[in-house]
């Protein structure tokens, strides 16, 4: 296992008791506000010495009450991605990205000052400083930062959440690339669904302190039971590969044999890319639907049906693409016959994927 935290603490009010161990990839620590996730963030930093427990990263403990072993924070080799960047606002973005460089000297790098230059779209801002650079390009310098550290995690705590929502779609491939394409766990802090179906490899879900769900990203999303925001933000996740872009400003996707049709999207033929496409953007037909402006048909069978209190119902759909969820009332689902095993068409506007939806596979 990658990371391994196993940690308790009492507050007046508040019990923290989190066990989880996950493999490598990036993992979305998620919860609503007060559940704990900057609480387990603190303890693996080791800002919080009377936090009891185990904490290990990459197979090196990090602490562990037991045997009183603790290595203190400035020594945990870790990188940092907070909200806002945290940049040293005297220095000039390259003197903030060797600043992280020096003080990792000894420690194996994870790529060249010039490759994380590269790597983030950094090059042209080097000489400015801090105050001189959109939110956007702030965050692509902290990651850059974080990444030069040559940590052997990166924590990121909330790092979209002060950008408005072009700035995020800028910077969400940033993040795909740090997942994709080093071997370094990363810890990820957020309460958006859409960041988690977009990055999350595994997902730590947090309740009131305790860990209340833990699992592959794929799987949790596709849980008609996993809700933790809501039925509105339910959504499952689907990996398809570009097959073509056509001239109409459609790109064709191949989601295990089956086609859908999404807008145009930047990928290139053959690349890899997640879709979630949200429950309450499908709808269902016991037919084959005719006379439809919808692009996307999917066949499938039910495999559950789950009402809520309310007049709403989640359907899960196994198709040849995946797993689909679908919100419907309780009374289409009623007035359908849909049960377990029956089969139904899953119905999806190609335009009602957001662009923030589909991501790198
Ligand atoms: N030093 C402390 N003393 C007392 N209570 C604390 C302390 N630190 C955290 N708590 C409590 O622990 C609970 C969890 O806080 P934490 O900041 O970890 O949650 P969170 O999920 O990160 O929330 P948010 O999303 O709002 O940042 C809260 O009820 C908080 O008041």
């Amino acid at each position: 296992m990658s990371i391994s935290v196993h940690i308790q603490q009492q507050y007046s009010g508040f019990d923290l008791d989190v066990a989880f161990d996950v493999p490598k990839g990036l993992t979305v620590l998620f919860g609503r506000s007060g559940s704990g996730k900057t609480s387990v963030i603190n303890a693996v930093a080791g800002l919080n010495r009377a936090c009891q427990g185990r904490i290990e990263v990459d197979g090196q403990v990090l602490s562990d009450t037991a045997a009183e072993l603790w290595v203190p924070a400035h020594k945990r080799a870790l990188g940092y991605v907070f909200q806002e960047g945290r940049l040293f606002p005297h220095m000039t973005v390259r003197q903030n990205l060797l600043y992280g460089h020096r003080m990792a000297r000894g420690r194996p790098e994870i790529a060249s000052f010039d490759q994380v230059v590269d790597l983030l779209g950094i090059g042209t801002v080097l000489a400015r400083r801090p105050a001189d650079l959109s939110g956007g390009e702030k965050q692509r310098v902290a990651i850059a930062r974080a990444l030069l550290a040559r940590p052997r995690l990166i924590l990121a705590d909330e790092p979209l959440a002060a950008l408005d929502a072009p700035r995020k779609s800028e910077i969400l491939p940033y993040f795909e690339r740090l997942r994709d394409e080093f071997s370094l766990p990363i810890l990820y802090v957020t309460h958006s669904m859409a960041e988690v179906a977009r990055l999350a490899t595994t997902v730590v879900a947090l309740k009131n302190g305790k860990v209340e769900r833990v699992g592959a990203a794929a799987d949790l999303l596709s849980d008609p039971s996993f809700t933790p925001l809501g039925p509105r933000e339910v959504g499952a996740v689907l990996d398809a590969k570009v097959a073509c872009h056509h001239a109409d400003g459609l790109t064709e996707l191949n989601a295990n044999g089956v086609a859908l049709l999404l807008p145009k999207l930047a990928q290139d033929v053959g690349k890899p890319v997640r879709v979630r496409v949200a429950a309450q953007d499908v709808i269902l037909s016991r037919e084959v639907p005719t006379g439809l402006s919808a692009l996307n048909i999917v066949a499938g069978q039910v495999c559950s049906v789950r009402s809520g209190g309310g007049p709403g119902a989640i359907v899960a759909l196994e198709t040849a693409a995946g797993r689909i969820l679908a919100r419907v009332t309780r009374r289409s689902a009623t007035a359908l016959g849909l049960v377990e095993g029956t089969c139904c068409y899953a119905v999806i506007k190609s335009v009602s994927v957001a662009p923030q939806d589909i991501g790198a596979g």
